[in-house]
């Protein structure tokens, strides 16, 4: 290998290796009543202690029955709701101590994509004024014809015609929608996205086609992905990592091979047998069709 071609291969495999977000024992405790004779707080653990890091253009899966967590870590460490303890370095800051300024500064940073792609897209503003409304927010262009053309080159990259910028939500099909859900999260070119259930709403076939955009965006941007999902059969066909919450905790983390082939905790391993499909080993196979007719 030339000199040159050594040092990109280092520089790739540094990259890879280069972590992005650490989250670091993160807890989330609602308060659900008072009970006893002095009526004492009454506290749901629903996250108890989390940490992981993410990686620079990986994808990790959060996996887990309903219940276990999954969305609470994401909610909590993208402060939609406020954790009860931890940390969360994004860019050698701790996010959850950031204010004002800095926090919205960060949070271009860090952007959502929501499993009902109809009830996040507001119903009475145009395709072009809800993807642009980040930009907006932010005032990342200085004229309108800079607004248009960062639109009109996001709605591409997603793979909506531009065409339908002063169309409404609900004249789109569950796919359509969700390219515009995925088309406002990427509008400000964020190096992270939390995608929590985003393809459990839509039927297989459109699943695979969102998964191979998320994928397709993933390569060309080399955006870290959390993927939060109760679809093992989609966690196994983009994941690069997975991490196993049970009951507000992380029972097993490992790559996706691990988990999948050669699961350690038994939790996994019943989680893995429990899913009907996967215990007959025949959604992967399923699942490849559809990907491979895309
Ligand atoms: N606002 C809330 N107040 C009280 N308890 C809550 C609240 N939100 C979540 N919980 C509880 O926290 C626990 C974890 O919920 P969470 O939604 O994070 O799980 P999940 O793994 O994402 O499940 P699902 O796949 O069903 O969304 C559950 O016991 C849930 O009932």
């Amino acid at each position: 290998m030339s000199e040159a071609g050594k040092n990109q291969f280092e520089e790739n495999e540094k990259s890879e290796r280069e972590t992005i977000l650490q989250v670091k024992n993160l807890k989330k405790y609602y308060m659900v009543g008072r009970k006893g004779l002095f009526g004492e707080k009454e506290y749901v653990r629903s996250v108890d202690g989390v940490s992981f890091e993410l990686h620079r253009g990986e994808t990790l899966a959060i996996v887990g029955e309903s219940g276990c967590g999954k969305s609470t870590t994401v909610k909590s460490l993208l402060r939609v709701v406020e954790p009860t303890d931890g940390e969360v370095i994004l860019n050698r800051q701790d996010f959850l101590k950031l204010k004002g300024a800095d926090l919205k500064k960060a949070r271009r940073n860090i952007k959502m994509i929501f499993q009902d792609p109809y009830s996040s897209l507001n119903p009475r503003m145009t395709v072009r004024d809800i993807i642009g409304e980040p930009a907006d927010i932010e005032h990342v262009y200085k004229t309108e014809e800079e607004r248009e053309k960062l639109i009109l080159d996001t709605m591409e990259m997603v793979g909506l015609n531009k065409d339908f910028a002063d169309r409404y939500p609900h004249e789109f099909s569950g796919g359509q929608r969700q390219r515009i859900g995925i088309a406002r999260a990427i509008i400000l070119r964020p190096e992270i996205v939390v995608c929590d259930e985003p393809v459990s709403a839509l039927d297989v076939s459109v699943q695979a086609k969102i998964i191979n955009l998320l994928k397709e965006l993933q390569a060309k941007m080399n955006i870290s992905y959390i993927f939060i999902s109760h679809d093992l059969g989609v966690v196994k066909h983009i994941a690069d990592r997975v991490l196993v919450m049970y009951q507000g905790h992380v029972v097993e983390e490992g790559t996706r091979d691990e988990i999948f082939e050669n699961p350690k905790n038994d939790y996994t391993k019943l989680l893995l047998a429990s899913i009907p499909e996967i215990g007959k080993k025949m959604d992967f196979d399923q699942f490849e069709r559809a990907f491979q007719a895309e």
